[in-house]
């Protein structure tokens, strides 16, 4: 199914966020972007470059034979992409593959209420890359399956941030001389009681004189 539909911005799917309708992101199949003729040879016999001839270079771009990423592959217009097919893999007299994740779009409106997760979750997952919520709940094959149904075209990566890693905040400089905090919290303590105690003895003293 994949590579067959409209081309989306993040920008233009992210708008149908809301019950009437709800559009996610989810990374599809892995779909060769080209056929056995176009890809013939392995990348590794051109130092890493496969020149399918036309093209954008794509970071998602994944090689079957090695599963390495980007490398400066080069891939087709989206237009030539074929559907992949399994046994094209198997009848292959090639080394390799080269295929594109697919980020995929996907209407799922209809399913709302349906969903066995909820609706809610599927709500809050629009506008964004959601493939990293799906795959988290370990959706079954079936689940999977269903996508299809509710597919409408492809996104372009280039609008989607790139995921980045978590790095927890540095921490910051262990003090290890308390002299000065000590102080300051003692005097804070110790400076209303004096200005009390003044208060009561000057009262004291003006009585008793
Ligand atoms: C087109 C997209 C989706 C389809 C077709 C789909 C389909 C399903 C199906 C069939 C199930 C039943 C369990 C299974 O067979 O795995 C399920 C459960 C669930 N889904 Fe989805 N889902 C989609 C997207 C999402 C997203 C994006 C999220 C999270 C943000 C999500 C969260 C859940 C949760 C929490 C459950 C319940 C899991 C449980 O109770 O064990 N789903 N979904």
């Amino acid at each position: 199914m994949g590579g067959e539909g409209k081309v989306y911005t993040l920008a233009e799917v992210s708008g149908h966020n809301d019950r009437k309708d709800c559009w996610l992101i989810i990374e599809g199949k892995i779909v060769p972007v080209g056929s056995r003729r176009m890809i013939a040879g392995s990348h590794k016999a051109n130092n890493g470059l496969v020149d399918l001839s036309v093209s954008t270079v794509l970071d998602s771009l994944i090689c079957l034979e090695c599963n390495a990423y980007g490398n400066g592959l080069i891939a087709m217009k989206k237009s030539v992409k074929t559907k992949f097919d399994s046994n094209m893999m198997r009848s292959s007299s090639f080394l390799s593959f080269l295929a594109a994740k697919n980020i995929m779009v996907y209407d799922v409106t209809k399913f709302l209420d349906d969903h066995p997760g909820g609706d809610e979750v599927l709500l809050s997952a629009t506008g964004k890359d959601a493939t990293d919520d799906f795959e988290d709940v370990g959706h079954s094959s079936s689940a999977k399956a269903m996508m299809d149904e509710f597919y409408v075209g492809d996104i372009d990566s280039s609008t989607v941030p790139t995921k980045t890693k978590y790095t927890p905040p540095k921490q910051p400089h262990y003090n290890q001389d308390k002299t000065p905090e000590f102080i300051i919290k003692l005097l804070q303590f110790l400076v209303p009681l004096l200005i009390l105690g003044l208060a009561v003895g000057i009262r004291f003293y003006t009585k008793s004189a």
